[in-house]
């Protein structure tokens, strides 16, 4: 039944290749996403992927005005801190594309002093956009972005986390992150797992072990590994050849 697809492997030779590739992957997404539902959600993570989206800047077929976008994790922090993820997602892409500012859903820093309700309210913004109109369970993401820590962890949930566990909250906080700032919001890994895509963007000479325990030794859970969409859900992996030097995993021939 939910039997979950395997990941797709991409490994581009060319940095470039890798960046033109992903936002053309990304616009077939949003086209598809449009023309089932009128409108594409997207959830993003923090870190050098924003920088990675850069090719979908001035391209032709990018629908800004249908993208909803949110956070897959953020970090609670104001949104014009340095370590803010949508303050780095703004610089990088979003104040340069012609995207409605409502579209934008960011968290509420005035809740700051009680992270629950921070999280809470995060996940009310989420059921706004989703529930009442796909009426799940969970809500389905056209696609989640997200990156790979060296020490393998993926948008805030760390291994060994007891975060790991949660199976009901859309939106969950945490306030030992081990890599700083300490107090983040995150979806859920049953929202990343009903995500119709899921893609990771990862590369970098840094990420070369990681990378090969995550899609080599998946049976040692690292989080990027949970994350196995359930059927017709989709996970991919855009990467470099450097970070993907030692995996064995089979490579598939970009095409869209
Ligand atoms: O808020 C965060 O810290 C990110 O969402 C985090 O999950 C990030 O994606 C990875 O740490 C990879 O970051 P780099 O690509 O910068 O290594």
């Amino acid at each position: 039944m939910h039997t979950p697809s395997a990941p797709i492997l991409y490994s581009f030779a060319d940095p470039n290749n890798l960046v033109d590739s992903l936002a053309r992957f990304i616009i077939k997404a949003q086209k598809e996403s449009i023309e089932k539902k009128g409108r594409f959600t997207i959830a993003i993570s923090g870190g050098s992927l924003a920088q990675q989206l850069n090719g979908l800047i001035g391209k032709p077929g990018v629908k800004w005005e249908k993208w909803q976008v949110f956070y897959a994790d953020e970090r609670v922090v104001p949104l014009d801190h340095e370590d803010s993820n949508h303050r780095l997602c703004n610089d990088e892409l979003l104040s340069k594309v012609p995207i409605p500012r409502q579209n934008i859903h960011t968290i509420d820093y005035s809740l700051a002093d009680d992270i629950e309700e921070l999280a809470d309210a995060y996940e009310k913004e989420l059921i706004r956009e989703f529930a009442q109109k796909d009426a799940a369970r969970f809500p389905v993401f056209d696609l989640i972005l997200l990156g790979v820590g060296p020490d393998g962890h993926t948008a805030s949930l760390f291994p060994g986390h007891e975060l790991l566990s949660e199976e009901d909250r859309w939106v969950a906080y945490i306030t030992d992150s081990p890599k700083p700032p300490p107090k983040r919001v995150t979806l859920t890994f049953p929202v990343i797992n009903h995500a119709a895509r899921v893609a990771f963007v990862v590369y970098g000479p840094s990420k070369v072990d990681i990378i090969k325990t995550v899609l080599d030794k998946p049976e040692q859970g690292l989080p990027p590994s949970r994350v196995r969409p359930i059927s017709p859900g989709q996970v991919y992996w855009f990467t470099d050849a450097d970070a993907s030097a030692k995996v064995e995993y089979p490579r598939t021939p970009f095409k869209l």
